[in-house]
């Protein structure tokens, strides 16, 4: 109810307007609201946060930049820096990807050259592709960077390190000497975050900032290893698995309040000619396309807790000294940002385009809803290169499931029990326990045959990295087929776990059969060739996943409600709790700056000639018409 938080209309503000906005009201947010002991910008209170700020800034800072000084900084390093960066007295970004690369690290061309006269790191971008470019916060509101480059001492290549580099004075907040800082222009979303370019030449920062968790330099430029060099890469697990209930599960949430709200109130067209017209959410086309991504709004939020909480585990793990949990928590934390944004994305177009005209509007709240769902597909590992990370992993544990007993998330791959379903109902293909067992034979079946494929290549003489590479698509398969098993299964344990009212369970059982046989159908080629389910139960298959679509229609504003998204985060007059979806429209609309004035006269002088003739020759005194 505070004012200082409502969202004014964001579509009929500028970029540079809603950049400002968003800095005011997530300072307002932080400064004023929270309380200022012991949070932390990582903390719980995030999540709140995140519902109900519609635009961030800092989101970089805080997802990422905080995590990193946490994850490579020493003790003293984060004791310096922390405070500064939780309190935002210096803002930071992740300043990683560059102009010429992204997905592939080692292939960074930012150079961070030891001078050991004045153990001093001497940061370069040697040619235009070495420039830093889309770091987030970057381009006008952070003063650091903690910067990802290439360390050399004494002309030999360390790899990537991480280094804190002030980027702009503290006082005036101008570029430092050697500092080309900017935005890099407009982009499909993020309006109100200012992605930037940074080209470092010739900047020098003290020994003391590199980040030295991991590794450090000696004054005389010793280098020393401390510990996982893996590890260096650990702040990206850390933000995919926080990325999934952030900037996936909540707005694929968001988009399905929206778009269940508006059918359910929408009426057009006829069921039976003789009855009124229909809300568009009786049409079971209409169900097909919305309740399944509300399915995957629960399933996805059920896996990324399981995700969260091993990740925690894992980095509990990890502060003493045991990193073994890391390939596995890597493979799936790729495996699960890269298939739950690509799943997320494609859920929130499918429920836009099911709003018709208005969800192509602005004023539905879904257009913004989908290009920023767009970004996870890129962001944080571009989801080709991460499913290919996972199905490396995959690989390599398929090949030890013939010796040894696989345990966590791979160990149906060492599972020989037989596996063939044997339902004969549609309604044996609604039991957890058979929808978890086929997706499992599904994954097990698909790793398999990418790996057959491969190694019958390289016996027949083609080198292994042509074979990688030629079944590229096979292996992506396996991924997708790994993390799917890897959600349906942790969701039924979730749910059967779960302590709540039958009817919840009931209803969270039914949406979690739903995702799982919405995947079943639109993947039924990989379930019958690997023969998981004949061509009949493939057909019985469909009739389960229509079913609980009858099953679930009357609770389907119920459900998308408990998400419990205000009107003012929403931003929809689509999704508007009252349904006054037309008043809304209208009113939306009259705001919009091109309505300020009855007669835009900007245009007006291009038309006035020709409207003048028009008339003339309307009231019989122009010239004949020139047609
Ligand atoms: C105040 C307001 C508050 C607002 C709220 C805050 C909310 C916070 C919550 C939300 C969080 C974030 C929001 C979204 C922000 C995101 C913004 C975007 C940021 C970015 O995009 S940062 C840049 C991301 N870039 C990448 O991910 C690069 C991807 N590329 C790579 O990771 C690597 O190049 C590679 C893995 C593809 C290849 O690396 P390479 O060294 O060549 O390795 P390989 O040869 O393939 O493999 C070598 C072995 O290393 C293993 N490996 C690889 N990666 C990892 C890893 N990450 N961890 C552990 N192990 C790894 C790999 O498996 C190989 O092992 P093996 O040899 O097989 O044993
Ligand atoms: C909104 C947004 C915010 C961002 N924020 C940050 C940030 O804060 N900090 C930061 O450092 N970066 C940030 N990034 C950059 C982001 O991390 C990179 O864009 C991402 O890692 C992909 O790298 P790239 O852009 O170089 O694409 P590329 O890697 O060049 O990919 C281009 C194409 O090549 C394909 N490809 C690449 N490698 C392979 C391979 N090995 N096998 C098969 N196909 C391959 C990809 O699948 C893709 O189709 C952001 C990006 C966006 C869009």
């Amino acid at each position: 109810n505070d004012t200082s938080m409502q969202h004014r209309n964001l579509n009929h503000m500028t970029r540079e307007e809603r950049f400002s906005e968003a800095m005011r009201r997530t300072l307002y947010a932080l400064k004023v609201l929270l309380p200022r002991e012991g949070w932390t910008p990582v903390g719980p209170e995030m999540k709140y946060l995140a519902r109900a700020i519609k635009e961030f800034t800092f989101i970089i800072h805080a997802g990422v930049f905080i995590p990193c000084i946490m994850s490579y900084g020493t003790n003293e390093q984060i004791a310096k820096w922390f405070p500064l960066a939780a309190d935002f007295r210096i803002i930071g970004t992740y300043a990683q990807t560059e102009l010429g690369h992204g997905s592939f690290l080692r292939g960074l061309e930012t150079i961070a050259t030891y001078d050991r006269a004045n153990q001093e790191f001497i940061i370069n971008c040697p040619k235009i592709t070495a420039m830093k470019w889309w770091p987030g916060d970057m381009g006008k509101s952070a003063n650091h960077v903690l910067l990802m480059a290439e360390l050399v001492i004494d002309g030999k290549k360390y790899g990537m390190h991480g280094f804190m580099v002030q980027i702009r004075d503290l006082t005036t907040h101008e570029p430092l000497p050697g500092v080309t800082v900017g935005d890099i222009g407009a982009k499909l979303s993020f309006e109100s975050v200012d992605n930037g370019f940074l080209y470092l030449q010739n900047v020098r920062i003290p020994r003391e900032n590199l980040l030295s968790k991991l590794s450090e330099v000696h004054p005389d430029g010793t280098y020393i290893k401390k510990g996982n060099q893996r590890l260096m890469y650990g702040s990206m697990v850390r933000v995919r698995v926080n990325l999934i209930a952030h900037e996936i599960v909540m707005p694929l949430a968001k988009a399905c309040t929206i778009a269940v709200r508006y059918s359910a109130v929408r009426r057009q067209g006829l069921i039976n000619p003789s009855k009124e017209e229909v809300p568009v959410l009786d049409y079971v086309a209409q169900q097909h396309k919305l309740l399944p991504q509300v399915a995957t709004v629960f399933m996805a939020h059920f896996a990324a807790k399981q995700l969260v909480k091993m990740h925690h585990d894992y980095s509990l793990e990890v502060e003493k000294g045991n990193t073994s949990q890391l390939p596995e928590l890597h493979a799936l934390s790729a495996g699960m940002k890269a298939c739950l944004s690509e799943q997320g994305a494609a859920g929130a177009e499918i429920v836009r385009r099911a709003c018709g005209g208005h969800g192509y509007s602005c004023g539905s709240g879904l257009p913004f809803i989908v290009n920023r769902m767009l970004a996870t597909c890129t962001y944080e590992g571009e989801n080709t290169v991460m499913q290919l990370q996972c199905a490396r992993y995959l690989i390599k544990c398929a090949d030890q499931a013939k010796k040894d007993k696989l345990t966590g998330s791979v160990w149906y791959l060492s599972d020989f029990s037989n596996m063939s379903c044997t339902a004969q109902t549609f309604g044996d293909l609604q039991e957890p326990s058979v929808l978890v067992k086929l997706h499992e034979r599904r994954a097990k079946c698909a790793v398999q045959h990418a790996g057959k494929k491969m190694q019958n290549m390289v016996k027949n003489g083609t080198p292994a990295h042509d074979a990688w590479n030629m079944m590229a698509t096979l292996l992506i398969n396996a991924a997708r087929a790994h993390i799917m098993q890897y959600v349906v299964g942790t969701s039924v344990t979730y749910i059967s776990e779960l302590s709540c009212s039958a009817s919840l369970k009931k209803i969270l059982t039914q949406l979690c059969a739903l995702y799982a046989l919405h995947n079943i159908n639109s993947n039924c080629g990989d379930f019958v060739k690997f023969g998981c389910l004949t061509s009949a139960q493939c057909d019985l298959a469909q009739e389960a996943e229509f079913n609980l679509l009858k099953q679930l229609r009357p609770d389907a504003v119920g459900i998308v409600d408990s998400f419990d998204f205000t009107d003012d985060i929403l931003q929809s007059c689509l999704g508007a709790y009252d349904g006054n979806v037309y008043e809304r429209l209208f009113e939306w609309a009259k705001q919009a700056p091109m309505n300020k004035t009855e007669v835009h006269q900007d245009s007006y002088q291009y038309l006035q000639p020709y409207l003048h003739e028009g008339r003339d020759v309307l009231e019989g005194r122009g010239r004949n018409s020139k047609l």
